[in-house]
């Protein structure tokens, strides 16, 4: 039997609730971890008619409504409006997703969005699922890695020593990875040390190979400063950190580069060649795969004992009990969530 995946509804006031509503017929088993109240109350919101189910892990899930883990909200939730007391019972949905994952009831977990601010305000220190769930899985280090489709993308249309055919459109997979996650700009260069770099290149590699089936991932590395540091004329961090790093995995057969000019790095004849790029901090990569797949891509968290995936957009509080948020993101989300299963397994 294939065990079900968690899904954790977020942030209640955002539009969590919307988008896990649109997966009852989904063909994955789904447990939705979400107060049951809240659910249909959206429902009701958005004109829904909709069966929920009481989960249990001893009883079959019912096809055709939708199963839910009953959490409790402490206040009711108006759509739109956050309410920082209700912040526990979002990061309780996620222990509860993640305790199962690790005892096996879980085959991983999706998460829709949760809202940093609200639960900061509460007095809980929080930066983002990235981190919660690797403190919860006793992860020392995860790697925050956006995937998604580049679709009708310029390409260089000159012939040139890259080869690129001369094609006006492109269509590939794109992972972006991150060797830092939810970091203040002013910390990101203290960050980037060697064994950092060295520690996420070996999960991305690592993750790559087992979660995604890429035998031998070809990684582009963006430098951290303009150019790369320009021969060290525009900083130093390239070559004093990123070259000696970079040069020994190469030297064990990893098949990643030197550290390249973000700027041109991003360009569609280098991305369609390479597996993954790893980018020095978030918004460095994930601007450009946002504006590339944005509700589309999916959010992975590698270097983790579990699954987890996640939509790659956050709560859009004006959106909820509207209607109008899309779904597509989750059901990527789930997607990748089942195939990387399915890739551990075989
Ligand atoms: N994985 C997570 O839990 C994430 C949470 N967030 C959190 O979300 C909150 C709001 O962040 P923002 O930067 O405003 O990003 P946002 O993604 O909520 O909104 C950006 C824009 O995209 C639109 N949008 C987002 N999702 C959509 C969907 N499914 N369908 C249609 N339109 C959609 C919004 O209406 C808005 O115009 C913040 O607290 C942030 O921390 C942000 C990203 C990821
Ligand atoms: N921009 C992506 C993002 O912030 C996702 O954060 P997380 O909550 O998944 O850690």
């Amino acid at each position: 039997m294939r065990q079900p995946l968690a899904i954790t509804a977020g942030e209640p006031a955002g539009i969590g609730p919307d988008l896990c509503l649109q997966l009852v017929s989904h063909e994955h088993p789904l447990v939705v971890i979400a107060d049951r109240s809240l659910l249909l109350q959206r429902a009701t919101q958005l004109g829904i008619a909709i069966q929920l189910h009481d989960y249990s892990a001893a009883a079959p899930l019912k096809p055709g409504s939708l199963n839910v883990l009953h959490v409790p909200l402490a206040q009711p939730v108006q759509a739109g409006k956050l309410d920082p007391s209700n912040s526990p019972y979002v990061l309780e949905t996620l222990r509860r997703a993640v305790r199962g994952c690790l005892a096996g009831e879980f085959s991983g977990m999706v998460t829709a969005p949760v809202h940093k601010g609200i639960i900061n305000d509460a007095g809980i220190p929080f930066t983002g699922h990235t981190e919660f769930l690797a403190e919860l899985t006793e992860t020392p280090l995860v790697v925050m890695m956006l995937i998604g489709m580049v679709r009708h993308a310029p390409v260089h249309r000159t012939p040139s020593a890259t080869g690129i055919a001369d094609s006006g459109t492109a269509e590939f997979m794109l992972r972006v990875a991150l060797a830092t996650t939810h970091l203040p700009l002013r910390e990101v260069a203290d960050a980037i040390t060697a064994p950092l770099l060295e520690d996420v290149l070996r999960i991305l590699q690592r993750d790559l190979q087992r979660r995604f089936g890429i035998a031998r991932p070809r990684i582009l590395v963006a430098g951290l400063n303009p150019h790369a540091g320009e021969d060290g004329h525009l900083g130093h961090e390239e070559i004093e950190v990123m070259i000696p790093v970079l040069d020994r995995l190469r030297a064990e057969g990893y098949n990643v580069s030197a550290p390249l000019p973000a700027d041109t790095l991003f360009a569609v004849h280098r991305l369609r060649e390479c597996d993954a790029v790893l980018a020095m901090y978030h918004d460095q990569g994930l601007p450009v795969l946002k504006h590339a797949s944005f509700g589309e891509g999916v959010n992975i968290t590698l270097g983790m004992p579990i699954i987890r995936t996640s939509v790659d957009h956050g709560t859009a509080l004006e959106l909820a009990g509207s209607g109008k948020a899309d779904v597509g993101s989750m059901l990527e989300a789930i997607k990748v969530a089942a195939e990387m299963v399915q890739h551990e397994r075989a």
